[in-house]
């Protein structure tokens, strides 16, 4: 059974058909990048899975469940969780205590200080767990954010953009940290541009273009099709 499946999924902005019959399935323990040219519709279907857009036609599932008419709340509740590109992290806290505030929901005394020291080395944030937010580096604001939201054990997580903004070496590490997360068991959805990422990670690609589903296989499949490349002629960051 998929973890999560759209079923000819539409969204209709006026006249804008920018959600085109998407039928999208993601496998449980599935790393599923999602990448089109700039426009194709990939923030708006992360929307819609998340419940912040509504279909207008379609259906939603999550671990067998139809979530389509369900408040983003409760499906953050039924264990989907995102990484946004804006920063949602306290910048005058420092890493712990932005931790410790997204881990105290479920934890508590020695388990939930534990879970701090965990997570913090898992995140590669240990030397710098007592520095205000703020004041980390683009790549390690950016892991604190994934910390955050892996803090609730989702089943699924969402990455909209990870390696925005960050140097090579910086995109490897979320790539190393993306797939130890997957290790552990994390199904992930990423949309992003940066194919060196995508290569590093990605089980599956599914590339989105006007709206639709224009291709899906592996990176290899994806890099090897010419209708492919041929929709990102002219494009910025193909
Ligand atoms: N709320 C909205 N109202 C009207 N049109 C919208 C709305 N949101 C998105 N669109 C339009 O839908 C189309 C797809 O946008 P979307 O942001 O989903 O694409 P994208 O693939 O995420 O693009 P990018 O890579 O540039 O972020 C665009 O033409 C956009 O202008």
């Amino acid at each position: 059974m998929a973890l999560l499946e759209t079923r000819s999924l539409n969204k209709h902005f006026g006249g804008l058909h920018v959600t085109n019959s998407v039928d999208l399935s993601l496998e449980a323990g599935e790393i599923h990048c999602l990448i089109g040219p700039n426009g194709a519709g990939k923030s708006t279907l992360f929307r819609l899975i998340l419940g912040e857009h509504r279909p207008s036609s379609g259906t939603i599932a999550f671990a067998g469940e139809d979530i389509t008419g369900l408040h983003s709340f409760e499906r953050i509740r039924r264990g989907i969780s995102v990484k946004f590109q804006v920063p949602g992290v306290f910048k005058g806290l420092s890493a712990r205590q932005n931790l410790e505030i997204a881990l105290q929901r479920r934890l508590a005394g020695a388990a939930l200080a534990r879970e701090i020291s965990r997570l913090l080395d898992f995140l590669g944030l240990g030397a710098a767990a007592d520095t205000p937010a703020g004041s980390l580096s683009h790549g390690q604001k950016q892991w604190l954010e994934i910390g955050m939201a892996i803090a609730l054990e989702p089943r699924l997580l969402l990455l909209d953009e990870p390696t925005a903004g960050m140097s090579p070496e910086e995109t490897h590490l979320t790539g190393e940290l993306v797939r130890r997360l997957n290790g552990e068991g994390m199904t992930v959805l990423a949309v992003e541009h940066d194919m060196a990422f995508v290569r590093q990670v990605a089980h599956k690609v599914t590339v989105l273009h006007l709206g639709r589903v224009f291709a899906q296989g592996s990176i290899d499949d994806i890099v090897a099709d010419e209708r492919v490349a041929a929709i990102y002629l002219g494009q910025a960051h193909a």
